[in-house]
């Protein structure tokens, strides 16, 4: 079996908590508070910018040159697309970017980031993978599911969201990372190595759920 769906099938509670969170159910049907979903965002949009950091240090951390150019991907995906969707659904709800990226950094955008950026920095290509893999693979997963249920129609007003996570770009960004993770364990995976690799997976899917936690205790 490939890592990927190896690491999905063990830490499958934590992933179904993470893929299938109210905040997601809440967001799919539309009833979603937009004070929920406005928090959500500005603290992703802080969560971005730490993770292209983390993208940055993969290439760091790449062993050859095709590694590198994957990470590379990965900052420009974020510094191009993710960061600019946000600022245009921010503006959409009147948040400028000033107001978004001098916002604090709420709890679990810290513990996340910090964790992904610490799992990078004391091991290997491969450790930094797990730990971003639930995070890059997990919305094209939602977006799918949401999209598959018709989720994305015109009355939903994150549509938009579902849109981008759902679409053929962001699916195919997905399966190359994990067709990339795959790659890397072939190279340097062991049978000794697998329980620390699928602690990351786990620790960044728990992540992923108080992230979701997070938005939910906006609500006034
Ligand atoms: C909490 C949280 N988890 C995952 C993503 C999705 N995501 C993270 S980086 C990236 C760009 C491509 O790697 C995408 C789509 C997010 N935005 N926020």
């Amino acid at each position: 079996m490939k890592l990927f769906e190896r690491l999905k099938a063990d830490a499958a509670p934590q992933w179904a908590d993470y893929t299938q969170h109210d905040f997601v159910e809440q967001l799919g049907d539309g009833k979603l508070p937009l004070e929920c979903f406005k928090h959500y965002l500005v603290q992703d949009y802080l969560f971005l910018i730490q993770f292209a950091r983390a993208y940055a240090l993969g290439i760091y951390k790449s062993p050859r040159v095709a590694d590198m150019r994957m990470s590379l991907e990965g900052v420009k995906a974020i510094l191009d697309v993710e960061l600019e969707l946000h600022i245009e659904l921010c503006g959409k709800w009147g948040m400028s970017r000033d107001e978004i990226e001098q916002a604090p950094e709420d709890t679990p955008t810290m513990a996340y980031t910090r964790f992904v950026l610490d799992a990078g920095m004391s091991g290997d290509l491969l450790d930094l993978q797990a730990a971003l893999a639930p995070c890059v693979i997990g919305y094209a997963e939602i977006g799918r599911q949401l999209s598959a249920k018709g989720c994305d129609n015109d009355t939903n007003p994150y549509q938009r969201w579902i849109q981008e996570y759902s679409s053929e770009a962001y699916q195919s960004l997905a399966n190359d990372f994990s067709s990339w993770m795959d790659g890397t364990a072939d190279d340097v995976m062991t049978e000794r190595r697998y329980p620390r690799v699928l602690s990351l997976f786990e620790k960044a899917c728990r992540l992923e759920s108080d992230f979701w936690q997070m938005g939910l205790r906006a609500k006034v």
